[in-house]
């Protein structure tokens, strides 16, 4: 992927994803550009997650495409999509509660050449065994951990520290691995302000060299972040445009903006 800013990163056409008799994704579009941040807002149960599943691979398609730059991904295992450059964060599920900052970011960074699914026990014991793959990884390590704001917590036992640094680690662990497209789902949920504030400066940090799609429900973190938003209603995308365009679309004020705000 040449080194344009702007261009377009991920591209999904057209995607669906039908349990049973729901379409949860109808016929969804998005692009994902480097250097921008593209929101996907909806109500509950709108299919945003489902969306986020499709695009890393953890769902298959029912219907439509998805290119990584110019590569076709669709159908492909998320495991290979991540090897292909694209990061997801997981709400915390990932983190290791017993492990320091430091040790759960490198685990996370070894991850990235494995051909099997994470499993933290099994990278702790495979990193003890294999010193250069170590220390190849540890640049990456000590950048993403500086990204995220987390150097002063290095060392910290990462069940000890507070919301707000977990989901700081979340992001650490994605960056470690180098993607060029992050998917961050609500890395804003259940923040006070001062941690929300501090979030959304570190995705502004990030936000140069990638192409983020942020699933949020803090309004005022989307618009104060999103250089694009889509807005899902019942599996559809009932707009798309510049978070201006999106505001003084009658019909997201009725189906969405205007019930909340
Ligand atoms: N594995 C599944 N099997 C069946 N139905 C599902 C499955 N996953 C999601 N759904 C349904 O698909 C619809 C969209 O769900 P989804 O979780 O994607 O919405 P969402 O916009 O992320 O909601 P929220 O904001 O509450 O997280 C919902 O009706 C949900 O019940």
């Amino acid at each position: 992927m040449a080194d344009t800013p702007h261009e377009v990163l991920l591209s999904a056409r057209k995607i669906t994803k039908r349990f049973g008799g729901l379409a949860a994704v109808n016929g969804v579009s998005v692009d994902l550009w480097r250097g921008r941040i593209h929101a996907v807002i909806g109500p509950n149960g709108a299919g945003k997650s489902t969306l986020t599943n499709l695009l890393s691979g953890d769902l298959p398609p029912s219907d439509g495409a998805i290119h990584l730059g110019s590569t076709d991904v669709t159908g492909w295992a998320s495991e290979r999509i991540s090897r292909q450059g694209l990061g997801r964060s997981y709400q915390k599920t990932n983190i290791f509660l017993p492990f320091s900052v430091h040790e759960n970011v490198r685990l996370a960074a070894q991850s990235r050449d494995a051909q099997q699914p994470w499993n933290p026990l099994r990278w702790w014991r495979d990193t003890r065994r294999a010193g250069a793959h170590n220390r190849a990884s540890s640049e990456r390590v000590d950048r993403a951990i500086e990204l995220a704001g987390l150097e002063a917590r290095r060392d910290a036992i990462a069940g000890t520290m507070s919301h707000g640094e977990q989901r700081q680690l979340e992001i650490a662990m994605t960056l470690a691995t180098e993607p060029q497209v992050l998917l961050l789902d609500e890395p804003l949920a259940g923040m006070g302000v001062a941690e929300a504030e501090r979030m959304v400066q570190l995705l502004l940090r990030i936000k140069p060299g990638h192409a983020m799609m942020l699933v949020e429900h803090d309004m005022d973190a989307v618009f104060a972040l999103a250089d694009h938003l889509t807005v899902m209603v019942n599996g559809e995308a009932i707009a798309s445009g510049t978070p201006p365009e999106v505001r003084a679309d009658a019909k997201v004020q009725s189906a969405y903006l205007g019930e909340e705000h």
